[in-house]
């Protein structure tokens, strides 16, 4: 069977611009900066191709350019693409001087065919393989399947877009871009499989990124941005683990603002929201890395303190009471109290739920004691 090369190509752009048109209709509105990335990534890999077939009738030096410079191009979107889902890459700077000096180099040399195949083939071969790398290191703990397939099918088209630039510039074995060359042809096969399967990688991705999202929704409380109950109780779970295995002590506050319901009786629901949120800012900001905050309930909340025993517990109540008072009075017109209960992690202790209940007590003792103060289990 013999493959013809312009066919190949001319499928692979029909392929590449139904996919960068459909991809932002199925994708809708509101999609994220990465997702964003990928789209026009695949919508400047379109173009490359529809540039380079159309520079074999006209305009060959200016449409060769553009195709190479939108390739080029292409690879610096796929890697912002990855910097936003997966946290800064490596390489970027190197990776943003291929992608000038590409279709520089290509367009000052033009005339010497073997130098601008080597150099563009190559240089794209190198960039292609930087964006290979950034697909899969640094590793991230949750295991996305589709950074895999990313890396393969960029460094498969790497190895193909090497292999055309070394053909090109150190021998006469192709002497255009259409070469019935087995290297040639497999290139472009390899190509339109490594479309297909980046396009499913970077939509998985997408569906990733999507259902973090979602996820992160169902833990995190609306009105406040701090944990919701079943995100503070996940994350409080693995905490008390890490206290429990390095042997550390850990602290739990039980936290609810007083006679909050004559709050808003008062002042209304909203100047009530405005206080919840008050409370949960002051609460991040008494708080150190490592601790944890969340929102329980209505005007209930619970922190969780690592490496801190019953005095450190005492102080955090004192700074945020101090806080707290000051802030209320400037910012909502008058003086915001809570009550308190302390509970300690005791010795064997492998339960939050036992943890978090006997800091309830405590903090049912303040309430009935007069409330404004804290009480230790
Ligand atoms: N504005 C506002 N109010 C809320 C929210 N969630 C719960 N509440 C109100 O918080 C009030 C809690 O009232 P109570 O449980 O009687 O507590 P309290 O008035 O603070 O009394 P003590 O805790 O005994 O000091 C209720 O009126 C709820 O409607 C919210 O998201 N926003």
């Amino acid at each position: 069977m013999q493959l013809d090369f312009l066919t190949l190509m001319v499928v692979m752009a029909v392929n590449l611009l139904m996919i960068s048109a459909t991809l932002p209709m199925i994708m809708g509105q509101g999609i994220s900066r990465a997702a964003r990335f990928a789209q026009k990534s695949l919508l400047l890999q379109a173009g490359a191709w529809v540039a380079i077939i159309l520079s074999a009738s006209f305009w060959d030096q200016a449409l060769s350019t553009v195709s190479v410079a939108a390739n080029a191009l292409a690879q610096w979107m796929i890697f912002r693409a990855l910097h936003e889902w997966l946290g800064p890459r490596p390489l970027e700077k190197p990776l943003l001087a291929l992608v000038i000096l590409t279709p520089l180099g290509y367009t000052l040399g033009f005339e010497h065919y073997a130098w601008r195949v080597g150099w563009a083939n190559l240089l794209m071969g190198a960039s292609m393989l930087i964006v290979a790398r950034a697909a899969l290191y640094p590793a991230l703990e949750a295991d996305r399947r589709w950074r895999y397939l990313l890396m393969a099918c960029l460094t498969t088209s790497a190895i193909f877009t090497i292999a055309r630039g070394l053909l090109g510039a150190f021998t006469d074995q192709y002497p255009s871009f259409r070469t019935p060359h087995p290297v040639n042809l497999m290139a472009a096969v390899a190509t339109n499989v490594s479309l297909v399967l980046g396009t499913v990688a970077l939509l998985v991705a997408w569906r990733d990124e999507t259902e973090l999202k979602l996820r992160t929704l169902a833990m995190t409380d609306s009105l406040t941005g701090l944990l919701n109950r079943r995100g503070f109780m996940a994350q409080g779970e693995n905490m008390l683990a890490h206290a429990w295995r390095h042997r550390l002590p850990m602290t739990a506050l039980m936290l609810d603002l007083d006679d909050f319901k004559g709050i808003n009786d008062r002042h209304g629901h909203d100047v009530g929201d405005q206080a919840l949120k008050l409370f949960a800012r002051l609460l991040e900001e008494t708080c150190r890395n490592g601790d944890l905050v969340g929102r329980l309930g209505g005007e209930e909340f619970c922190v969780l303190l690592l490496h801190n025993s019953a005095p450190a517990g005492t102080a955090f109540d004192r700074r945020l009471r101090e806080r707290l008072h000051d802030a209320s009075a400037a910012e909502l017109g008058f003086v915001l109290d809570y009550s308190g209960g302390l509970a300690l992690l005791a010795p064997g202790e492998a339960s939050l739920a036992g943890l978090l209940s006997r800091a309830d007590a405590a903090l049912y003792q303040a309430k009935a004691a007069g409330r404004g103060r804290l009480v230790t289990a």
